[in-house]
């Protein structure tokens, strides 16, 4: 099925928003019949964003619901915490579709969110309605759904990279450490005293230890597909490089394996998911090498000695980790091939 959609875009003005502009201008299925802003209603998005002058409708428009009714099929909210819990239940009653980049609709348990976000959960109705959108592992849920919450960018990284192995029971999931790096980009285009140059300038820091707002999205799905409670320990840290995400994770084997029978279990469980590469044995992936495009990039080493095997996974935060992977949902949902609008090799070097 190949009929074309009209999509708006909710926080045109950030990174999030500015970079599904990016790769919808290039979707053949896809018209952009609407950009939106809470703040520069009425004034041109290239005006702001001089790399994005091709865009046709370049006046932002306003967070109307009637007027976003009139004017798109599907909704992306590129918006903050706290704004897509009030806006999408309003645009999923006005009948639009929606993808949901930020985390208010990823946790299922009301209280879980309060406790890590520190504010009001959504509505417990919507937040049932959601389907998770990592689009490799529930993609079949994501080809009936009519709204999905697109999954964060470090739980991406790092599910990624660990579900075929608890899948598989190959490693014991109460082992499990991560130690993930993420671009400035993550944080988004506002500004903080942490994200100044010479702050972030030759710098190097771990952030949110233990009380990171990904942890408990990680050990949802973790626990969804070991079939048991699942806890891990998780770590953030900022690198001083505009976008990428590495994440390194330690598990203890459950039996004893090799590189090479990680990587056949690896490349059968993505088998026909073009997004996930799976690196031959000794070759580690970087975040350069998926820098602007949509794949994860995924590489392993068996410890023998101690029993363990350490998995590094990357991705560039801003296509995978968040637009890119809403577009992939959005051609799963219209039942497109998922790679629609998508196929753009890394920026390399
Ligand atoms: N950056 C990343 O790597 C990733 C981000 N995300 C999530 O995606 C979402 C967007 O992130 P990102 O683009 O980085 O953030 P930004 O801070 O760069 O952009 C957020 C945008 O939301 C808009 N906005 C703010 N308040 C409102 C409001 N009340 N109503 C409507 N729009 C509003 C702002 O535009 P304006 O002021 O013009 O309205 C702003 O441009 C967040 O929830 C984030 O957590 C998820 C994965 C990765
Ligand atoms: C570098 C950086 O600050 N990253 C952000 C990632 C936030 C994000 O984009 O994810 P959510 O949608 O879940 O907020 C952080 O660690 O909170």
């Amino acid at each position: 099925m190949n009929s074309s959609i009209r999509a708006a875009i909710i926080g045109s003005t950030g990174y999030g928003g500015v970079e599904l502009i990016r790769f919808l201008l290039r979707h053949p299925n896809v018209e952009i019949t609407s950009v939106i802003s809470s703040s520069s209603v009425g004034k041109p998005l290239s005006d702001g964003f001089p790399h994005l002058r091709e865009i046709i409708v370049d006046h932002l428009d306003a967070v109307d619901i009637p007027l976003i009714k009139q004017k798109a099929d599907v909704v992306f909210a590129a918006t903050p915490h706290g704004v897509s819990a009030e806006l999408v239940p309003q645009l999923l009653d006005a009948g639009l579709k929606v993808i949901d980049l930020s985390g208010d609709f990823r946790l299922k348990s009301p209280a879980v969110y309060e406790k890590y976000y520190k504010r009001k959960a959504a509505d417990e109705v919507y937040l049932a309605k959601a389907v998770y959108g990592l689009a490799e592992v529930f993609g079949e849920q994501c080809r009936d759904a009519d709204f999905i919450s697109n999954p964060g960018c470090y739980p991406t990284a790092t599910l990624l990279g660990l579900i075929p192995a608890v899948n598989a029971g190959w490693i014991d999931p109460s082992t499990i450490i991560v130690d993930a790096k993420s671009g400035v980009s993550g944080a988004g285009r506002g500004l903080s005293q942490s994200f100044h140059y010479s702050e972030m300038n030759e710098n190097f820091l771990a952030y949110k230890v233990n009380r990171h707002q990904h942890t408990p999205e990680i050990e949802q799905v973790l626990s969804q597909i070991a079939g048991k409670e699942v806890l891990t320990t998780f770590t953030t840290h900022l690198v001083p490089m505009t976008r990428g995400i590495l994440s390194t994770m330690y598990a203890q084997l459950t039996d004893s394996k090799s590189d090479e029978e990680f990587i056949d279990l690896y490349r059968e469980y993505y088998k026909g998911r073009p997004f996930v590469r799976i690196r031959p044995s000794g070759q580690w992936p970087a975040t350069k090498e998926v820098w602007g495009s949509n794949y994860c990039d995924i590489g392993f080493s068996v410890d023998e000695r101690t029993g363990r095997v350490t998995i590094v996974s990357v991705i560039d935060n801003l296509v995978k980790g968040a637009a890119g992977q809403a577009i992939q949902n959005l051609n799963l949902m219209m039942g497109w091939d998922e790679t629609t609008g998508l196929e753009f090799t890394p920026v390399y070097p």
